[in-house]
């Protein structure tokens, strides 16, 4: 990368770093990842930070040893480059919420519902005809999580997430941090959820790219085709080897 001392880079994961799978757990990560994305940081004086919808937890194992800062659940959730972890509390209700949406999907045959703890999805890409029954019962459950919730749509997926919180607001607060600091982002991410990100590294002066093999409808200033034509621009990057597609 030309000149590393001036970007921070924020990576989405699924569907970005990783090739989407039928299930929440049947992710595969490619075994040099993790290594690759250490590397990178490195040259970037530690400025990369995940930026994801999944939980803190989670995400973290699908890059040991490493430990990157991070921002979980759409950025309800980040822990900082010092290791200090903030997140968006929810109470007994919320819980109470979760049990019932995971009675109710029952009657939903194949759909996932995916506890993160302040937040819950309902995932439906293995009962496509499961949609609308989706559709139709989740604003139900924001009405219930009350105003301080959110609806995030995603890939085959609806869930409920902390209101005040975005991907956006998670690139800020990296970038008001060293080693983030006075760097200028590059955010990448596949999803409706990363265009808040696109957005503040577009107003910050930085760039964004989506991951889309039919660019169209989207605030990033360019697109890759494919998860992995990222990884091999990280692997290239991470090895100093300028990539074809940089
Ligand atoms: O912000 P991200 O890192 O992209 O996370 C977004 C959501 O990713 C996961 O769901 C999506 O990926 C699954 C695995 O490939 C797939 O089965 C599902 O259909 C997708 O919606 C994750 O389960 C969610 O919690 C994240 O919010
Ligand atoms: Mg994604």
């Amino acid at each position: 990368m030309l000149e590393p001392e001036r970007w921070a880079l924020f990576l989405d994961i699924d569907g970005t770093l990783i090739e989407l799978a039928e299930t929440p757990d049947g992710i595969v990560v490619p075994p040099d990842l993790p290594e690759n994305l250490h590397r990178l940081s490195m040259s970037l004086g530690g400025a990369l930070a995940l930026v994801t919808g999944r939980a803190l937890p989670y995400a973290d194992q699908l890059f040991t040893p490493y430990k990157f800062p991070i921002a979980g659940l759409h950025g309800s959730e980040r822990r900082d480059p010092s290791g200090a972890i903030s997140r968006v509390e929810v109470g007994a209700a919320f819980e109470d919420l979760k049990a019932a949406l995971v009675r109710e999907a029952r009657q939903w045959p194949g759909v996932l519902v995916e506890d993160k703890g302040a937040a819950v999805a309902a995932h439906y890409r293995q009962a496509l005809e499961q949609r609308e029954a989706v559709e139709a019962a989740m604003p139900r459950y924001l009405d219930m999580a009350g105003p301080d919730f959110t609806l995030q749509h995603g890939k085959m997926v609806m869930e409920i997430r902390p209101a005040q919180a975005s991907k956006g607001h998670a690139l800020q607060a990296f970038l008001d941090q060293p080693p983030f600091k006075g760097r200028k982002p590059i955010a990448i991410g596949d999803d409706v959820t990363d265009e808040a990100m696109f957005r503040t590294a577009n107003e910050l002066g930085g760039h964004s790219i989506r991951i889309t093999e039919t660019p169209g409808d989207t605030e990033a200033k360019s697109t890759l085709p494919s998860a992995a034509a990222l990884r091999a621009a990280i692997k290239a990057l991470a090895s100093g080897v300028k990539p074809d597609a940089a």
